[in-house]
């Protein structure tokens, strides 16, 4: 395996104990696993850092595990000041991360930039996973990058866009009938034991490559941290991979401390936050999942008590929103701020507009944006419909 030199493996992220960085199939761990670094050997600060353009997450390669990556380009987007949104919601500044700017639209192509790398580098033929629709397109996607074969598992209520672009980047679909848990159980059934798994936290190199979001947004405050970040959740892999991001350079001495992390979830499936809300270490599974963003109707989230842990450790907080205000926060957005933000991302946005009472005047609020609002055009668009536009 080509890793970096800075790589020392797998840790279990409960237990602390070493794994085998060159197995291909879910450990034997009771938790998922975690990628870990010789952080005395990582020698940045912010005048070398500066040297590199800022291009791509592999400009971090320190803090990446492989040293000849499979790479679209991933990573280096937008910080973008929502001014007209911070003024209504009382936040003293009020930055949207645009995760949209991606290669195939999602904060996901961090995370298979690795998890490719990752099954390159085991001579993988096959790779799967179930996603609500824009991890089978990001998949798709990297895996055409190395020519191997790849199933993606969605749930029929998919946006075209996603299952359309499956197929063009040479990816096999499987539309399952139902929701997200359907997807998952039937990638169960059919999963081949010499398939190599993308799976969030079954596979350790998805949150791994959502860390470099936290890496990029406190280089761009000039390496200080917004006092707020506040991520949309559903597996609990962007809001992890964005805490162990920060905690990362809190640990180099790049930055004093992590941000405020917060939950935002729609109240139609929202386990983590009701998890938050009752003081639990870990979550329930969500009944009757039902919202109108299907990126975040994930009941039962493969990394719910690290998703937990990220808002312990981080002093945060969860919020759960109505599906409304979400779709009215992301076409505000659209139209005052130019970014093209998804559902999933109106649900940060929204929560900012719950919270507005938690923040001070003078505080950065950071929203992560997940995905480009492209690939739900029809969603926002039915809400203006609603307000008969
Ligand atoms: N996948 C979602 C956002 C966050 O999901 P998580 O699984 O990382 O918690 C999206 O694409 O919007």
């Amino acid at each position: 395996m080509r890793t970096s030199d800075t790589f020392s493996g797998l840790v279990c992220t409960e237990t602390g104990d070493e794994y085998d960085a060159a197995a291909t199939g879910p450990s034997d761990a009771d938790a998922p696993l975690d990628p870990t670094y010789d952080l005395d050997a990582v020698e940045w600060d912010a005048e070398t850092l500066a040297e590199r353009p800022f291009d791509t997450m592999w400009r971090y390669r320190e803090l990446l595990p492989f040293s000849d990556p499979v790479t679209a380009n991933e990573g280096a987007t937008p910080l973008v000041a929502a001014t007209a949104l911070g003024d209504e919601t009382g936040v003293g500044t009020l930055l949207i991360k645009d995760e949209g700017r991606n290669p195939t639209g999602t904060f996901l192509d961090r995370g298979f930039s690795l998890a490719l790398t990752a099954a390159r580098e085991a001579d993988a033929e096959v790779v799967a996973h179930a996603s609500p629709g824009n991890g089978a397109q990001s998949a798709a996607s990297y895996a055409g990058l190395i020519d191997v074969r790849s199933y993606g598992f969605v749930p029929s209520r998919t946006p075209f866009p996603n299952k359309a672009m499956v197929n063009v980047h040479g990816g096999q679909m499987k539309v399952v009938g139902g929701r997200y848990p359907a997807a998952l159980s039937a990638l169960h059934e059919k999963l081949k034991s010499d398939w190599f798994t993308l799976q969030e936290f079954d596979n350790p190199y998805r949150h791994e490559g959502a860390k470099t979001i936290a890496y990029e947004v406190a280089e761009r405050l000039d390496w200080s941290v917004p006092d707020w970040v506040v991520v949309p959740v559903a597996t609990g892999e962007l809001i992890y991979g964005v805490y162990k991001g920060f905690r990362d350079l809190a640990e180099l001495g790049l930055v004093d401390d992590v941000p405020r992390l917060v939950a935002a979830q729609s109240i139609g499936c929202a386990p983590i936050a009701t998890a938050w809300e009752a003081d639990n270490d870990d979550h329930e599974a969500w009944n009757h999942p039902d919202t109108i963003v299907g990126e975040l109707e994930i009941p039962d989230p493969a990394g719910g008590s690290l998703a937990l842990r990220a808002l312990r450790e981080s002093d945060g907080l969860a919020v759960s929103v109505s599906d409304d205000d979400a779709l009215e926060s992301a076409v505000t957005a659209a139209q005052t701020a130019g970014v093209e933000v998804g559902p999933a991302g109106g649900v940060a946005l929204a929560a900012i507009w719950d919270l507005a009472d938690e923040f001070d005047a003078d505080e950065t609020v950071v929203a992560v944006n997940t995905e480009s609002g492209t690939k739900n055009a029809d969603i926002l668009r039915s809400h203006l419909m609603g307000q008969g536009i």
